[in-house]
């Protein structure tokens, strides 16, 4: 049934979903990635597309930026669309200093400057952690696949444009990879749901060094990020 964010009919996503924040990068996935895929919502812009990847059948919707938008769309595809597994493929900018610009992060964990999920559990200071299982599939299959991949902790940032400028140094020191803005939000909404996600990343730009990708650098290493996310997801329903 629609909801007020999403106009598919039921049985229009797969249990297994990828969650970009861009919907043009929804729409590259759906056509590079998928086989016979389909628009099953466009509700403010916001695109979701279902089809299959190796025979199985496999969805991939836009987040938008921020937690408040990103969980609003979790919420209602796992509630009212049987979603099971969430995997974000988003762009982050690096933290820590071995990160190069095109690498694969997974977060292993999510520190946040927000307040969004800690009405949840109050008087909790609330770790947001992955489903291990899916962590575990992505690391195994960039192994094999030869994909250079970092697992570690990450910062979901209410802000792109932070007004404190000691805050990267100090996350830096307690070995943060790079900084986004919906992984947090993502994992509490999985956790309380009692489904999985997982966030992998690619590095698009380093906030300590200053450095970019160029937009042809940009869709060359999304397609390393969406095939070990996709990787973790066919592994798990095997
Ligand atoms: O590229 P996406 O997936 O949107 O992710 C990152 O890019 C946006 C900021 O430019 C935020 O949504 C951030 O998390
Ligand atoms: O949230 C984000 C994403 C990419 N790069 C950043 O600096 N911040």
């Amino acid at each position: 049934m629609p909801t007020p964010h999403i106009s598919a009919a039921d049985g229009d996503f797969a249990p297994d979903i990828l969650l970009p924040g861009d919907p043009r990068r929804a729409t590259r996935i759906a056509e590079t990635f998928l086989d016979d895929a389909r628009l099953v919502t466009e509700v403010r812009g916001i695109v979701g597309y279902t089809g299959t990847y190796q025979g199985r059948p496999m969805s991939v919707m836009a987040t938008g930026m921020g937690m408040p938008s990103a969980t609003i769309y979790a919420t209602e595809l796992i509630r009212y669309y049987g979603v099971r597994r969430l995997v974000r493929v988003g762009t982050v900018g690096g933290i820590h200093p071995d990160l190069e610009l095109g690498d694969v992060v997974a977060a292993s964990a999510a520190h946040t400057d927000s307040d969004m999920t800690a009405h949840r559990l109050p008087g909790v200071h609330y770790s947001h952690a992955p489903s291990f299982a899916l962590l575990r599939a992505a690391a195994d299959f960039a192994d094999e696949a030869g994909v250079r991949l970092r697992v570690g902790p990450v910062l979901t940032s209410d802000a792109f444009y932070h007004p404190d400028a000691t805050l990267v140094p100090r996350l830096a020191a307690y070995g943060t990879l790079a900084v986004e803005m919906e992984a947090a939000g993502l994992y509490a909404v999985a956790a309380a749901e009692g489904v999985e996600a997982l966030m992998v990343g690619t590095v698009s730009d380093h906030v300590v060094r200053g450095d970019s990708l160029p937009s042809e650098g940009r869709e060359k290493t999304f397609a390393a990020m969406v095939s070990v996310a996709l990787g973790a997801l066919g592994a798990l329903a095997r």
